[in-house]
């Protein structure tokens, strides 16, 4: 059987990677035939992100680049856009849909890392080790055990039972912590963990307190004053997931007044984009804190396979349409191509629209051999698997159908 070629060829198919993604996913790219690949360092905005974006099939981002309803609109070529990470909420997901484009992300390739960082700051915190660190940098040889604990018996309360707090759990167990959570959900405990279906409560009698929560407009300031306020016995807390599910300002007061006793934050409301941009925050200085430069999933391993992950699943979608993991336009699964044309047509969904294009082709006399069909509240995503023809012609026909976002052919 002949290469699988696209309609459009891939030599002229601009992929832009940002923020340093791995080359595990430049090789991907390279290796399936993939020639015209930018890459830039740190994450882009404004002018300079349009403008990149401008003739761009396909980008490729991190946490940093922010894909908002304008950039997307802006970026006419954009057929799929590639979270290299866990987190989505740097993108319009509902502008991504109804643009056609189409998201995907790494859903558990750092899951383990950032795990593994929580237990951890975890040790780290409650042995005072951020102050220990400091004096002995400082010259000072401070052995005073006051307030330096063992994790083993204490509390953790993990906010957030998905991917990454279930992992924590398992982990923590095994060092001898006893686990409780929270989760708007109902989710399987894991060993003996148990579920909390009050935050106050959970708040109030674990010793240590994790947060991964995905970002969303429902956890923007999850952990505000008012919810800070009920830890009032040096509680530690722990923020993996994003900066704005804290008030930082208010947790800067409860450390300061040892309500928390100690914080280990990767994530911030503003992060610099980029090395060269400085980074400041309230927590800076702040007795038994930890700061991290949002690394929760920077190990080498997770960088690696979260760059294989995405580049396939960006690669299945231009080279097959399969739609699957999709954070936007709906989940298509697809068989494989044998000796067809794929038309794959994304409209807005509204009535009508399938049994025009059912019309359109069966006017052209092109034999329909599979048509596979998924819709959202907004959008349909139809693929017709057609005998082989003329198919640019079909393709300039269904284009003509109101109501089109973008129709591709894979020939
Ligand atoms: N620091 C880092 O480098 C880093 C790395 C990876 C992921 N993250 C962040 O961690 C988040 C979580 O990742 P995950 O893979 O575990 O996601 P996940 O989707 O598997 O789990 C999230 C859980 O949070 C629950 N949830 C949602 N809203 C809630 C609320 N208001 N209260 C309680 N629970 C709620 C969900 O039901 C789900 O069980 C990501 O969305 C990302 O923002 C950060
Ligand atoms: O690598 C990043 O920039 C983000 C990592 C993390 O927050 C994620 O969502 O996976």
């Amino acid at each position: 059987m002949s290469p699988l070629k696209t309609s459009f060829p891939k030599g002229k198919m601009k992929i832009v990677i940002l923020e340093s993604i791995s080359q595990s996913a430049v090789e991907s790219f390279k290796k399936a035939g993939y020639t015209q690949i930018e890459q830039y360092p740190g994450a882009l905005s404004g002018e300079e992100l349009d403008e990149v974006l401008k003739d761009a099939k396909v980008v490729c981002v991190r946490s940093k680049t922010q894909l908002t309803e304008e950039v997307i609109q802006k970026a006419k070529k954009l057929v799929a856009i590639g979270c290299f990470c866990i987190g989505t909420n740097q993108v319009d997901l509902d502008a991504a849909n109804k643009a056609g484009v189409c998201v995907f992300n790494a859903p558990f390739s750092n899951t383990r890392s950032v795990a593994e960082l929580v237990i951890a700051s975890a040790i780290m915190l409650i042995r005072r080790i951020p102050d220990k660190d400091k004096a002995a940098h400082a010259g000072e040889w401070d052995k005073d055990s006051t307030n330096a604990h063992e994790i083993r018996g204490k509390k953790l309360g993990v906010v957030g039972y998905g991917h990454i707090g279930s992992q924590v759990s398992i982990l923590a167990e095994a060092m001898g912590l006893k686990v409780f959570y929270y989760d708007v959900e109902n989710k399987l405990p894991l060993g003996n963990a148990e579920e909390v279906t009050d935050l106050k409560t959970l708040i109030e009698d674990c010793d240590l307190i994790t947060l991964h929560v995905p970002g969303t407009n429902g956890t923007k300031n999850l952990f505000d004053k008012q919810v800070l306020s009920w830890f009032n016995k040096g509680q530690m807390l722990i923020n993996m997931s994003r900066g704005n599910v804290v008030d930082i300002e208010a947790l800067k007061t409860a450390l300061e007044d040892g309500r928390i006793g100690g914080a280990a934050v990767d994530v911030f409301p503003e992060e610099p984009k980029n090395k060269a941009e400085k980074f400041s925050s309230p927590l800076q200085n702040i007795s038994n804190v930890i700061l991290t430069p949002h690394i929760g999933g920077s190990t080498e391993e997770a960088q690696w396979n979260i760059g294989l992950d995405v580049s396939a699943k960006l690669i299945k979608y231009i080279e097959s349409g399969s739609s699957i993991g999709s954070h936007s336009i709906p989940e298509l699964s697809l068989p494989k191509m044998e000796d067809t044309h794929r038309i794959l047509h994304i409209h807005k969904n509204v009535s009508g629209v399938l049994s025009e294009i059912n019309s359109k082709i069966s006017k052209l006399d092109v034999n329909i051999l599979g048509q596979y069909l998924s819709t959202n509240i907004d959008v349909g995503y139809v693929v017709l698997d057609i005998a082989k023809n003329d198919s640019l012609d079909t393709l300039k026909e269904l284009r003509q159908i109101e109501h089109t976002i973008k129709v591709r052919i894979l020939y």
